[in-house]
């Protein structure tokens, strides 16, 4: 007989490592990408010298709380994470990170001191997860219930975007070319599908007046006949607007993403259409799930596991969701492996997900793991291997934090709008609606 080998998982260490990553010019409503986006890259490390890994944003606001939470973990075992978030709440929020905040200028919803908590939590639980799947040999998946799928689809995030970032700014270059009009959108989704097989595609919009993102949506339809199309302007329109552009788009739109600000707004052109309005701003915590469900505002929530608190909390969003007949599906944000494999580790155990889910990934040329994760037929594989089953690159992490370290602090919190003020010295974070 064998003996047992030793296992102890109580939490030693967490390593937290804020990292700059290359980012093309992708325009939005409030402005372009910078050139570089903040990340934390979290290591959960224990006692028997298991380390476990998490992701999340990297801005200063997500960085001040990261230390507190990730003190009320060193003691104690990774599988105590019911623990660890009822000790959260006794970790301070400075109020002036949330009073009359939205989150990265709305595009994220609102900003109150739970989310802000939830979305630090987030890394420290797939860390956790990750480090106790390592140790049993289970996958994430299975640390959740186990998987209904083997292979998770994402969508393909198309962006109006610009060749370059502007000279004389310090950048990466990309591959992409720009993107500024219906026939570069669809040159876009050919590259996406040719790289990476993607068969839905979703299209950033708010960018340009709503006619021309109506022709970019109608240029795609009729390059990828019956493919699934949505558009995202980010709540850039008024009711009047949004019901106009469901009209014109119907017959194409798989669902109309965030086109109005707000629960009431949303409400009210879910009311006037039968477009399937999604959201990832106007229900982006647990409050705002019983006005929305019972004014009937959306049909499909955009989970986004770091926000929402983790891959468990995702799983509870699903049940709700599930429960209120509403569709549920995945968000994303500009974001690195560690991240896209949480993400499908959960997305795997979701039974009713029935959309393909949104990453940035492919627009993210530098990562901090050995081996990137890749897309095949437009989905990743979901790992069997232990824990999220991917493995960190130190040299490469080292790099990108050394990056950080030497920002003069300008790049270490995102602000779209003011990239945008680079080229457009006047740009203001337009007012909304816009159109
Ligand atoms: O679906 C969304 O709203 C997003 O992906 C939000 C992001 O911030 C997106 O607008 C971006 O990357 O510019
Ligand atoms: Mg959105």
């Amino acid at each position: 007989m064998t003996a047992p080998t030793s296992r102890d998982l109580t939490v030693t260490e967490v390593r937290l490592t804020p990292v700059l990553v290359a980012d093309p010019p992708l325009l939005n409503t409030q402005g372009v990408h910078q050139p570089y986006t903040p990340r934390l890259i979290v290591e959960v490390v224990t006692a028997d010298g298991t380390t476990g890994l998490g992701e999340t944003y990297g801005d200063t606001k997500y960085l001040e709380l990261a230390r507190p939470l990730a003190d009320t973990l060193v003691g104690h075992q990774v599988a105590d994470l019911n623990r660890l978030f009822a000790a959260a709440d006794q970790v301070a929020v400075d109020a002036s990170r949330v009073f009359g905040q939205v989150d990265v200028g709305g595009l994220r919803g609102v900003q109150t001191a739970d989310k802000l908590r939830l979305s630090v939590l987030s890394a420290l639980e797939v860390a956790c997860l990750d480090a106790l799947g390592r140790s049993l040999g289970l996958p994430v998946h299975a640390l959740l219930g186990g998987k209904v799928r083997d292979a998770v689809e994402y969508s393909a995030y198309l962006f109006y975007k610009r060749a370059g970032h502007p000279e004389g700014v310090a950048a990466e270059r990309d591959d992409w070319g720009a993107a500024l009009d219906p026939a570069g959108i669809v040159a876009q989704a050919r590259t996406f599908t040719e790289r990476y097989g993607f068969g839905s595609f979703k299209l950033k919009g708010g960018v340009f007046p709503p006619d021309e993102e109506i022709a970019a949506v109608r240029a795609l339809a009729a390059a990828f006949p019956g493919h699934p199309l949505r558009l995202d302007p980010n709540g850039a329109w008024s009711v009047e607007t949004s019901v106009k552009v469901a009209e014109e788009l119907g017959d194409v739109l798989e669902y109309l993403e965030d086109p109005a600000l707000g629960i009431p707004a949303m409400a009210e052109v879910a009311a006037r259409t039968s477009v399937p309005l999604a959201t990832n701003m106007c229900v982006t915590t647990f409050a705002e799930i019983k006005e929305a469900f019972g004014r009937d505002a959306v049909q499909v929530v955009l989970s986004d596991h770091h926000y929402w608190g983790g891959l468990r909390n995702t799983q509870h969003l699903a049940a709700l969701c599930r429960t209120f007949g509403v569709g549920v599906s995945m968000h994303s944000n500009t974001h690195l492996g560690i991240s896209l494999a949480a993400m499908t580790h959960v997305a795997a155990t979701v039974p009713h997900l029935h959309h393909a889910c949104d990453s940035h990934y492919p627009w993210q040329s530098e990562d901090v793991l050995t081996e990137r994760l890749t897309f095949e037929r437009g989905t990743v594989r979901v790992s069997d291997a232990p824990g999220l089953g991917v493995t960190l690159d130190r040299d490469r992490l080292a790099v990108l934090h050394r990056r950080w370290l030497e920002d003069d602090g300008s790049l270490r919190d995102r602000d779209d709008a003011a990239a945008m003020r680079v080229t457009d010295p006047e740009w203001v974070t337009p007012a909304m609606p816009r159109w």
